[in-house]
């Protein structure tokens, strides 16, 4: 049985619908992630399971429990939820010090100061700041202040703990040395989590589940390897990085973008008269000339847009009559030439049609993917 169960939860600001009768479930010690873009309603669905907000509809149950249920009017507060938070800008108070800032769950839930005292060392050793805990919070560093932040928000020993995006304000290398070190606390602990960010790197990374979302609603639910491998719809495959969108159309014999480049795929797809398709950059292939091209893939002829130096690949856009299509090409294969070629000359791409992801006409049916099927 699931722990935690949001059942048609609906939260509106205004004639705003944010969250739009939304359900999910989250099992015991379950890292779900909810992913998507700005705006998408991850924060207020966020803010309604911790008690900050109140929804017009639904119900919330922790461990059986109901916290919130609007037709039974409950509606257990924020502190009495045995919930820990992690929020973006870290949340601590300034005028207190580490110490005082991870014991704050802890007297809000009124535990004995000596029994308190320990848990704070604790926290504090989890995420390694015991040498911070006498400083305030304008003495540390953002790195350390998010460490503190995480170290408050798992003091307690709540049951779920809820991360508002709290990896986006550190820089790079940071954001990867708490990213793992979430994750290695999350592999210890074994604690329920729910892990708001629009940033698929991350979800993949942290995530047991995934849970994608589009305006209020959930567009797919499934493990990170499910979601790469097999997005359900059309908007998932966008955001989750594959680039290369194809309107296709069916002319006598095949397929055709809207400007007329001929693609083949190469499966079974129900008899429509349209189609979208969609494509990894890194399942396409840049070619000087046809020689290097693979027995069997798709070519296509194409002109040079962009191509930005990334280290050990190029990330290249290259155009074929209105159709734009990115690609990453390797920098020892290509760099010599890539690096002094200009805009418009000609090159061919390559790929398999196995590669292509097939989805229906308003691209919110998967038809196959690479791998699956038909
Ligand atoms: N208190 C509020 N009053 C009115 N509108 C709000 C309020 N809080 C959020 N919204 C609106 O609700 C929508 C969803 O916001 P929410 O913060 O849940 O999105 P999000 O997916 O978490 O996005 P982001 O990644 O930008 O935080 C936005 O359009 C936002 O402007």
């Amino acid at each position: 049985m699931a722990s935690f169960r949001i059942s048609g939860l609906t939260k509106s600001y205004g004639s705003n619908v944010i969250v739009d009768d939304l359900d999910l479930e989250i099992e015991e010690g379950e890292f779900l992630v909810l992913l998507g873009p700005s705006g998408c309603g991850k924060t207020t669905t966020l803010r309604c399971l911790a008690g900050l907000e109140t929804p017009e509809r639904g119900r919330i149950e922790f461990k059986g429990d109901p916290v919130f249920d609007s037709s039974a009017r409950v509606n257990v507060p924020a502190h009495k939820r045995r919930i820990g938070m992690v929020f973006q800008s870290y949340a601590l108070w300034p005028n207190m010090t580490v110490r005082k800032n991870i014991a704050y769950p802890l007297k809000v839930r009124r535990m004995k100061e000596a029994l308190a005292a320990g848990r704070v060392e604790e926290a504090a050793a989890m995420v390694h700041c015991e040498h911070l805990l006498d400083r305030y919070p304008s003495q540390l560093s953002g790195g350390q202040q998010q460490r503190i932040a995480v170290a408050r928000g798992l003091a307690a020993r709540p049951d779920l703990v809820l991360f508002d995006e709290p990896l986006s304000n550190l820089d790079a290398r940071l954001r990867d040395q708490v990213r793992t070190e979430i994750h290695r606390l999350h592999e210890s602990l074994g604690f329920g989590a729910v892990f708001v960010t629009h940033d698929q790197s991350e979800a993949f990374a942290l995530g047991d589940k995934l849970a994608i979302m589009r305006e209020g609603r959930i567009e797919q639910l499934g493990t990170p390897q499910d979601v790469f491998q097999r997005p359900a719809t059309d908007y998932v495959a966008g955001f989750i990085g594959m680039a290369n969108r194809l309107e296709l159309r069916r002319t006598g014999a095949g397929w055709q973008t809207k400007g007329g480049v001929d693609v083949l795929v190469a499966r079974d797809v129900p008899d429509a008269p349209a189609l979208v398709a969609r494509l990894w950059p890194d399942d396409v292939s840049l070619h000087r000339d046809s020689e290097s091209v693979p027995t069997g893939a798709v070519a296509i002829k194409a002109e040079l847009l962009a191509a930005e130096f990334g280290g050990r690949q190029y990330h290249v856009t290259v155009g074929a009559n209105g159709e734009e299509f990115r690609l990453q090409a390797d920098s020892a294969t290509h760099g010599s030439w890539l690096r002094t070629a200009t805009e418009g000359c000609p090159v061919l791409i390559s790929f398999r049609a196995e590669a292509l992801h097939v989805y229906s006409e308003g691209g919110e049916r998967a038809l196959a993917s690479p791998g699956s099927a038909g």
